[in-house]
């Protein structure tokens, strides 16, 4: 259009200048030269004024829709200013703390139910003549819907909306549908689905943009747990035994490490709710065939910033599934079963005690009586909405747990007992709450005509400026939303989910997720994910290399010493520790095999204290010479190849090595793994034909201390740490592990020495399966196992006199044959071949 417009016009002087120029050659083509050139521009000015008169009013339509909106966004505010202010007023007289009852229907008709209720009362028949009646804010009756129970709550999470905390949850005795409600089955979904659909559908119809992240976690014996981040893939160094809480300058309630995941859509949450699901500690009870074991704790978090109605910027919503109530006698719970149903009265008491503190406005609310209160301390009570659900039952069997719940129930609402209200009082109330609801609703309406006309006058403007109108506030959303940072946990959990479905000793440990994950050599990652805890504990990690390698070849290679293998042992197990049995589908340790590609025996000498490093110097000698660089990448696809055929197997306690022996250079920050990849450009697969020399060294470091010796150097665990020790039922092979466990490496020294020696038994491999007791020292010496790693088996199936009499026969043999030429035990034999082919 504007260059119809200025094109002619343009031309117009240059051209009458050259018609002037020709002057002396006046005729008639050049009058009419000069009339079609008026003509020109007259009618180039019109098209020129046109297109003008277009744009201007383009211009001040976009203008005005731009106006327009911003007038109704001051409107949509000003309503949800009021919506907010009304629904607090209704919430507010309703109680701020709310107590509703459900109760379960009966699994038979048949069945004597000594319990009866209508909405507002619970009846209970103690005897035939006496009754007790509990009132609540709400009963839901057998036969109430998920539907009605959702009705009470969506107030809640509008105001969850309009920035206020909350908190629901589900108490009531094992058995008596907590779960049922809050999460549901698929076919009646449960207020946790619900509530988590309804808060996106606040968010997609609201006028501002909010930020939603999810957590979950559960409070176990006491311990909080990530439930978004299964034990096996945490970093296997010192794993905290909880996570810890604590109070920010605000005064808000965090937790530390919890992962936190950033949700977009209701499918992302569902997701990760399966995923918490399933490491949950669940477990049989005579109550509950899958009775909750802890408290499942959901937290939705929610930033909005610049919408100036909202409470606070930030709030939260926890959604808690309570472990269940129950008396431990009538269970007949003993061993873990008892411990865990204590530690769930216990805190269920705490929770009891905070809110009746809360209601009756104690100076003190003692919060710091169990994790449960403390974590929700800032969703409880005075400015935050709290709604409990007391799940009770009919049976009559159940009579007992029915009216300890109830009491509980009535405790928590016991200043509405106090001050019971007289019936006119609360017909004023009903009649105010009711008028607020009506306004309520007329405001909600005019919000929506307001949204519509908003979104209309959007897509207007897009189509006439072609960008969509953003607002300071949405800007500002957008810069919250960069500074979140989603955890790579996601990724992880995510690339994990497939072999979730696997029991837990099936399923890969974080090394060789590494390990598949191609990241094996990568210690400094850049990008989000190196700011995990995984790396932010690099300094405990071993980074090494695992060397699988059948019988000869491993021997060959202690035997030559001519490649640096050093070996460390960390623990991995199912955590199975429970007497009976508990499904807790987490690791909570690892346990490797690795073998060590290091470079310098002397720095790792430096690493080693006491012992240990005297143990280093052993492993040291097949450290020697090992600067050649050996082909790492082929290292791992070869180990990815092979890693699935083995399995190893702990016999009853690791052998307690130091770390430093694994962690060679890489806890002293010397060398690190990432310096031996920068080396791997290097020459790969140089020949080092053994040298008498070094076997004859080795013969003589192998038996300048005996293995007593050594092992006796090493410190003794914790009687804890045995006791967990032996529940250690297996243990998978990795082949690669960065990751060392403090808590495995852990030797105790029995008096009997029988006992010691089984229980210093190192590390059986095994493939496939693991093999009988009986065979396992036989196994430790005839498969793998290196003479200097393998002295019990020896000592079991030969007697200790004779071990080290066999390891100098089996160095003699060596020599002998790698003499005659009939063992190669450079890189041309069969292990090395296959990394370097
Ligand atoms: N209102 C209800 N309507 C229909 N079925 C119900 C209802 N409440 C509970 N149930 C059923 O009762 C069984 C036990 O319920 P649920 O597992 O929810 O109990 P719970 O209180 O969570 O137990 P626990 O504390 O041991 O985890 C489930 O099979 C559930 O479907």
């Amino acid at each position: 259009m504007e260059r119809r417009r200025s094109k002619p016009v343009q031309n117009l002087p240059e051209t009458i200048h050259s018609l002037i120029g020709l002057k002396s050659h006046l005729t008639s083509s050049w009058v009419k030269s000069v009339s079609n050139i008026a003509k020109n521009v007259s009618s180039s000015s019109e098209i020129s004024s046109t297109s003008k008169d277009e744009d201007d009013s383009a211009f001040i339509r976009v203008q005005s829709i731009r106006d327009q909106l911003s007038t109704l966004t001051v409107q949509v505010n000003d309503q949800n200013k009021r919506r907010r202010q009304i629904l607090n007023e209704f919430l507010d007289l309703k109680g701020n703390i709310r107590v509703f009852c459900r109760v379960k229907p009966l699994d038979s008709k048949n069945l004597r139910a000594p319990v009866a209720s209508d909405t507002r009362n619970v009846f209970i028949k103690l005897t035939e003549s006496k009754r007790k009646t509990y009132n609540f804010d709400r009963v839901f009756q057998p036969d109430s819907s998920q539907d009605d129970v959702f009705l009470e709550i969506e107030p809640v999470i509008k105001s969850v909306i309009d920035g206020y905390n909350a908190c629901i949850f589900a108490y009531g005795q094992t058995g008596t549908g907590k779960t049922f409600t809050m999460e549901g089955l698929p076919e009646s979904p449960g207020i946790v689905p619900r509530a988590i659909k309804g808060l996106f559908k606040q968010v997609e119809e609201s006028n501002h943009k909010f930020v939603i992240k999810f957590s979950m976690l559960e409070i176990y014996m006491g311990n909080l747990r990530d439930l978004l981040v299964s034990q096996g893939t945490k970093p296997i160094g010192p794993i905290p035994p909880s996570l810890l809480i604590h109070t920010d300058a605000k005064g808000e309630i965090d937790i530390d490490n919890l992962v936190t995941h950033k949700v977009n859509d209701f499918d992302e949450v569902f997701k990760l709710y399966k995923l918490g699901c399933r490491n949950r500690a669940t477990a049989f009870t005579n109550s509950n065939s899958a009775s909750s074991r802890s408290h499942c704790m959901i937290r939705v978090s929610i930033t909005c910033a610049g919408a100036t109605e909202r409470r606070r910027e930030r709030n939260k919503i926890w959604l808690v599934d309570l472990g269940g109530s129950e008396r431990v006698l009538k269970t007949k719970a003993t061993g873990r079963r008892f411990d865990e149903g204590k530690a769930i009265n216990l805190s269920l008491s705490a929770l009891g005690d905070v809110i009746n503190s809360l209601q009756r406005k104690n100076a003190h609310i003692p919060y710091r009586n169990s994790k449960l209160t403390q974590v929700l301390k800032d969703s409880l009570g005075k400015d935050s909405k709290t709604l409990m659900l007391v799940h009770i039952g009919r049976k009559e069997d159940d009579l007992c747990e029915s009216i300890c719940s109830l009491d509980f129930a009535t405790r928590a609402k016991n200043v509405h007992l106090g001050q019971e209200e007289s019936k006119e009082e609360q017909e004023k109330k009903e009649a105010v709450m009711m008028n607020l609801q009506k306004t309520m609703e007329t405001i909600e309406k005019d919000r929506e005509t307001t949204l519509k006309e908003i979104r209309y006058l959007n897509e207007t403007l897009e189509k006439l400026s072609g960008k969509p109108h953003v607002t300071e506030e949405a800007e500002e959303v957008d810069l919250i939303r960069e500074e979140i940072q989603v955890t790579p946990k996601l990724r992880r959990n995510k690339s994990r989910r497939a072999s979730d479905v696997f029991c837990s000793f099936m399923r890969p440990t974080a090394s060789s997720n590494r390990r598949l994950s191609g990241a094996d050599f990568s210690p400094i990652s850049s990008g989000p994910g190196s700011k995990s805890r995984r790396n932010s504990m690099a300094h405990v990690r071993s980074e090494s290399v695992c060397l699988p390698m059948t019988k000869n070849v491993y021997d060959s290679l202690c035997d030559s010493s001519e490649r640096s293998v050093s070996k460390s042992t960390c623990a991995m197990s199912q955590n199975r520790t429970d007497d009976a049995a508990t499904v807790y589908s987490q690791d909570i340790s690892e346990c490797d095999i690795k073998l060590v590609v290091s470079e310098h025996k002397t720095e790792v000498q430096q690493t080693g204290q006491g012992s240990a490093r005297k143990a280093c110097s052993k492993i040291g000698i097949f450290e020697k010479n090992v600067n050649q660089k050996t082909e790492f990448s082929r290292i791992n696809s070869w180990l990815r190849s092979q890693s699935e055929n083995r399995i190893c197997v702990l016999d009853k306690k690791p052998r307690r090595l130091n770390k430093d022996i694994s962690l060679g250079r890489s806890s002293n920050g010397n060398k690190t793994l990432g310096d031996i990849e920068e080396s791997k450009t290097e020459e790969a697969g140089i020949k080092h034909p053994l040298m008498l020399k070094d076997l004859s060294e080795m013969e003589y470091m192998c038996s300048a201390e005996t293995e007593d010796q050594i092992l006796s150097k090493y410190p003794n665990p914790s009687e804890e740490d045995n006791a967990s020790l032996h529940h250690l039922p297996s243990f998978r092979y990795d082949g690669l592990s960065q990751h060392i466990d403090d808590a495995w490496f852990g030797v105790a020294r029995s008096a009997n020495r029988e006992e010691q020696d089984s229980h210093a038994s190192g590390l059986l491999l095994e493939l496939k399966q693991p093999l009988p007791n009986s065979q396992r020292g036989l196994a430790f010496v005839e498969e793998v196992v290196p003479p200097l790693l393998r002295p019990q088996g020896i000592f079991v199936e030969r007697g200790r006199g004779a071990h080290t009499f066999m390891q100098k026969l089996e160095a003699l043999c060596y020599r002998t044959l790698v003499g005659v030429g009939l063992i190669d035990v450079s890189y041309g034999s069969d292990f090395f071949n296959g990394l370097t082919q």
